[in-house]
């Protein structure tokens, strides 16, 4: 997506057809929340310049951790938390007054539609763009359509003129905020308000996946979606990542994302951490994006002294862009000193924190042998397995 596109992801109804206690966004699907998910989707959707949350109001703080959860570390820069109102159409109409001065296109989408696949969003968004019009995803109706009254049929409808109409729903900028503006009355989407006020809508081929949860019947065929086993291999990658830092006694050590006071420093352009060097190099080559010296170069004057921290970040931003979330990282040290044993579970927690995934460590010596065994420097390698963004 261009870095024009803005994603609305209503979420603040109360979901009174699925019957919970909570209000829908907060539901549990397959052990996450549902606006966990949605958000997860509309960012796999290849990077929306901001994702804006349409929350319950009563429930902010809530909806914003779980948002950010979502989202990753560097969440703060692109998700925005609006309260919304007590209609969809209300919801909706908050979202567009937090829209950036950049955005261009506008996707509204549904958080209760959570499965939507990113191509979805792609698609309409490339739509958009192309034609400069409103663009809704639509699939044929697969019933025979009865008119009736009570529980008399008035007659069939030619159910081949008929779609039915899914989001994201994307528009330019501003035909949707002009046709909010002017709107009257309650409509049950927004390609309906723009049509009002006059707008040609175009209809793209939408997606079975892209069904809304709506009643407890929808919720139990999300989670069989989610526990699907067929597939299940399908878009892991794995990778793999090498660092290496001589010793040096006139710098501190950071290694593994933490200070070690004490301890000889390593020497490198940035602060040396091998640890946190491996890792980004086995996530951008688990994502097919190349390696640290080509992303973060050495030419890089923000990468001076830079963290291991700044690196992880970095990367897994890409990584994320890219399609993927982190299915977890091994780790290994191979050198005479720092001994890793006594802080392992806080270097793990440091980084499985930072990643969003789980991060095991480890280390080893080389019984004296080759440049470790000498006490000349470090090795640090990792591997990394990435999994498709839910
Ligand atoms: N006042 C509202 C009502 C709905 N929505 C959002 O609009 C989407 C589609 O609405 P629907 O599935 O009908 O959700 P609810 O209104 O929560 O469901 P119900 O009608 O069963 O209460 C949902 O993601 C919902 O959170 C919203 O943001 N604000
Ligand atoms: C916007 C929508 O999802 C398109 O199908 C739908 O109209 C929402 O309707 P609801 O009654 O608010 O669920």
């Amino acid at each position: 997506m261009a870095p024009t596109v803005a994603v609305i992801l209503v979420a603040a109804g109360s979901g009174a057809r699925l019957g919970r206690s909570v209000p829908k966004a907060f539901v549990e699907l397959a052990g996450s929340p549902i606006l966990a998910r949605a958000v997860d989707g509309a960012l796999s959707a290849a990077e929306p310049a901001q994702v804006i949350v349409v929350a319950p109001a009563e429930l902010m703080d809530e909806a914003r951790s779980v948002a950010v959860r979502a989202a990753g570390p560097s969440a703060t820069g692109y998700l925005t938390l609006v309260a919304g109102g007590a209609t969809r159409q209300a919801s909706v109409a908050a979202g567009l007054t937090a829209l950036a001065p950049e955005i261009e296109t506008v996707l509204v989408h549904d958080a209760a539609r959570c499965l939507a696949p990113p191509e979805l969003f792609d698609r309409v968004a490339a739509r958009v763009q192309s034609s400069g019009r409103a663009v809704i995803p639509a699939l044929p109706v697969t019933d025979t359509v009865k008119r009736v009254q009570d529980d008399v049929v008035l007659e069939t409808v030619d159910r081949s003129e008929l779609r039915q109409v899914q989001t994201p729903q994307g528009f330019p900028r501003a035909a949707l905020v002009d046709a909010y503006a002017r709107a009257d009355r309650e409509y049950t989407d927004d390609a309906a308000v723009v049509a009002a006020a006059g707008v040609a809508v175009l209809v793209v081929d939408g997606s079975d996946r892209a069904f809304k949860i709506t009643t407890p019947w929808d919720l139990q065929r999300a989670e069989r979606l989610l526990e699907e086993p067929a597939g299940a291999l399908e878009g892991l990658r794995t990778g793999i990542g090498v660092d290496v830092h001589g010793y040096d006694t006139a710098v501190p050590l950071w290694l593994g994302g933490v200070h070690w006071p004490d301890e000889p420093g390593l020497a490198g352009h940035s602060d040396g951490d091998a640890v946190a060097h491996a890792i980004c190099d086995a996530l951008l080559s688990a994502a097919g994006l190349g390696d640290i010296g080509g992303r973060f170069g050495t030419a890089e004057d923000r990468f001076k002294d830079a963290r291991g921290d700044v690196f992880l970040i970095e990367t897994l931003a890409l990584v994320t862009h890219a399609g993927y979330r982190v299915g977890n990282v091994a780790v290994q040290l191979i050198a005479n000193a720092p001994r890793f044993a006594p802080r392992r579970a806080e270097i793990e927690r440091h980084l499985s924190e930072l990643l969003g995934g789980p991060v095991s460590v480890s280390a080893t010596t080389t019984d004296g042998l080759g440049f470790a065994g000498r006490g000349e420097g470090v090795t640090a390698i990792a591997t990394a397995l990435l999994l498709p963004a839910r």
